[in-house]
């Protein structure tokens, strides 16, 4: 007799982050009002919409770095507020700019990172060295790891931020505009990362008008116009 899994929504586990009534306002200017969705693990969530339709200010609200809102986000049933060291070291944020530094090398952008605890503290100082090294070859930028970043290109710099996604063990991923300056190889490459991350039983929430070959796992919400509209698949347009 084979023995089937019993899904998270049967056990009645809470969604690995959700929305409830979440709101904000920009200069007296509603961005978005009465915002309800959840995010399961496993599940990819994209958010569209046009210029300054608030979804970078979304995901900001997302990984904790914006409180001026309305309602609240939860993070496995719990206010994030209330669990927030656990909701923190569980999401790792990449933003819409690459946010590295120009005067190191891909390297040492990364130990830095891993300084600032990306990577586990119990690894020891070869192995940080060995996991950043392999992060950049991940991404492609084998050859390039003692090249100051300020002398890489756009899709370079931005390939060492998605190193980071190799180096960091995390559940939530928030990225803004991941795909921004990626060639086509590296958009399929990130796009298998992504899904190969769900199906680890990760999250994402991202910003992007990339169209994923491969939707299972994906669900789309709208803002502006469309706030809070929702689908599993298909275009908008
Ligand atoms: N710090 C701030 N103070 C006041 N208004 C802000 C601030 N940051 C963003 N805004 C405003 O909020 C609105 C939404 O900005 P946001 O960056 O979230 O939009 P977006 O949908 O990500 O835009 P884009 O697609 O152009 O990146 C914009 O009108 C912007 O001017």
């Amino acid at each position: 007799m084979s023995i089937q899994p019993v899904s998270d929504e049967a056990r009645c586990v809470p969604p690995l982050l959700a929305v409830r009534a979440l709101g904000c306002e920009r200069d007296e200017r509603w961005l978005f009002q009465t915002l309800d969705f959840s995010l399961a693990a496993g599940e990819i969530l994209q958010i569209e919409g046009p210029n300054g339709s608030g979804k970078t200010t979304l995901l900001k609200i997302l990984s904790g770095q914006f409180h001026d809102h309305e309602g609240e986000v939860l993070w496995q049933g719990q206010p994030a507020s209330r669990v927030r060291d656990d909701f923190l070291g569980s999401l790792l944020y990449l933003g819409h700019q690459p946010g590295i530094k120009g005067t190191l090398t891909a390297l040492e952008n990364l130990a830095w990172y891993q300084a600032l605890g990306d990577a586990a503290s119990s690894r020891n100082a070869a192995e940080r060295r060995s996991l950043a090294w392999s992060a950049l070859d991940a991404v492609g930028l084998a050859g390039f790891e003692d090249v100051p970043a300020q002398q890489l290109s756009a899709g370079q710099q931005r390939r060492i931020a998605l190193a980071r996604l190799h180096l960091t063990p995390r559940r939530l991923w928030v990225l803004d505009e991941p795909f921004t300056a990626i060639d086509i190889d590296g958009v399929q490459a990130l796009e298998a990362l992504l899904l190969a991350h769900a199906e680890r039983g990760g999250s994402v929430v991202m910003t992007t008008h990339h169209r994923f070959s491969d939707v299972s796992r994906l669900r789309r919400i709208g803002l502006g116009q469309r706030a809070g509209a929702e689908s599993r698949e298909g275009a908008w347009a």
